[in-house]
């Protein structure tokens, strides 16, 4: 097991936006941040992203080969551009996720990482946590934890990672260790950005509804928006996950409505969600502290702060790297749990009990 001073662990991870691998540099002991090291992002070619998007929803199984090919290499091109990690943090793609049916699936052989790198790897960050009753994710949480002792919060605020699917995490900072019970509360608050591209590629071939320029040339349609409100999971308390595409039918909301009301409703959408997840929080945050390719949509964001009590800011706003939270937030996972500390607890997956997640495969 790994001793306990801060050591450089290298994170890498790759979302559900499909969009490409972040890598970052983070130097830890698992528990406090020591420094910040650097990053990198290594976009998927149209082709890669093609070969991924096929296979999502599927569990391992014969037939997806192709796509651990591009998972690998494209992991093993990113992470070899840094120098000096003592250990690696490798989240791989989740193509599918049904915490309390078929379980949780990343596609990534952390073995093969290890052999090709050199270096430890920790992988599979989430099944022991659904094994033992948990949802196995979010996982940023305990990293959110530390990230708020690092700013030297003394109040309780939240997180917010704005990716494909958007979650949450409270943190009250005056307590000692993130498993100690009303340290945290976590979970994903609905869709964030993943129907929108899908609404954007169906409408208009694009990636993305880029700073949010569509959506502010459109009406908020209200009927619309209180039907996806009237989803069961908005009443679910907390911890909860989702899976890419468990809120695929809000394309079918908006179906009748023109280009530019429908992204205008589907960005409300994705901060409404928000707004009801912040009235599961044990109390009013400080602030939102937003992470995640959704803080660069100044629509979403005007939308977020006209809706909510406390002040709504990128995480820049407080010296963090919003596009690299998550790959630091596995570097920081990879070192706890070579450490044998948790990854996760009741309150921010559900899980009996703080659990460690991964597996760690050594060169
Ligand atoms: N300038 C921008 N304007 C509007 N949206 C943007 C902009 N930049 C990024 N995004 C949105 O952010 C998404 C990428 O976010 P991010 O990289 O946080 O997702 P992810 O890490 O793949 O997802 P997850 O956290 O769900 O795993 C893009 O697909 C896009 O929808
Ligand atoms: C199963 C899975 O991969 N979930 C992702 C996804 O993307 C955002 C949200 O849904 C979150 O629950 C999680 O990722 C982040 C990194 C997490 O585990 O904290």
């Amino acid at each position: 097991m790994l001793g306990s001073g801060a050591i450089w662990a290298l994170g890498a991870m790759s979302g559900t936006s499909l969009d490409g691998v972040d890598t970052a540099m983070l130097r830890t002991d698992g528990e406090t941040i020591a420094d910040f090291g650097p990053s990198d992002y290594r976009p998927y070619s149209e082709a890669e992203r093609a070969e991924l998007r096929a296979v999502l929803g599927r569990w391992p199984g014969p037939g997806l080969e192709a796509a651990l090919e591009v998972i690998q290499s494209a992991h093993i091109e990113a992470l070899s551009g840094h120098e000096g990690a003592e250990l690696m943090g490798f989240h791989g793609q989740t193509l599918a996720h049904d915490p309390h049916g078929r379980g949780t699936h990343q596609l990534g052989d952390g073995d093969a990482l290890a052999q090709a790198l050199g270096v430890p790897v920790v992988w599979d960050f989430r099944s022991n946590d659904v094994r033992l009753g948990g949802e196995g994710a979010p996982l940023a949480p305990f990293y959110h934890f530390a990230c708020a002792k690092w700013i030297g919060a003394d109040a309780p605020l939240a997180f917010l990672n704005l990716g494909g699917v958007g979650n949450l995490t409270w943190v009250d900072p005056r307590h000692a260790a993130p498993e100690e019970p009303g340290a945290l509360l976590a979970f994903d608050t609905g869709p964030a950005n993943a129907p929108l591209n899908d609404l954007m590629a169906e409408r208009r071939g694009l990636d993305c509804d880029r700073d949010g320029a569509l959506a502010a040339t459109g009406q908020v349609v209200d009927g619309a928006l209180e039907l996806f409100l009237d989803e069961g999971y908005f009443l679910k308390m907390p911890p909860k996950s989702l899976d890419r595409d468990d809120f695929s039918l809000m394309l079918d909301l908006v179906r009748e409505l023109d280009d530019a009301d429908a992204a205008a409703t589907m960005t409300a959408m994705a901060a409404a969600a928000v707004m009801r997840g912040i009235e599961h929080c044990p109390s009013p945050p400080a602030r939102l502290l937003v992470t995640g390719g959704g803080r660069h949509n100044p629509v979403m964001m005007a939308m977020l702060a006209a809706g909510l009590d406390c002040p709504v800011e990128p995480v820049e706003a407080v010296g963090l790297d919003g596009d690299m939270l998550e790959a630091q937030a596995f570097a920081f996972l990879a070192v706890r749990a070579a450490r044998g500390l948790p990854t996760s607890c009741p309150s921010t997956t559900g899980v009996r009990a703080a659990v460690g997640g991964g597996q760690i495969s050594r060169p």
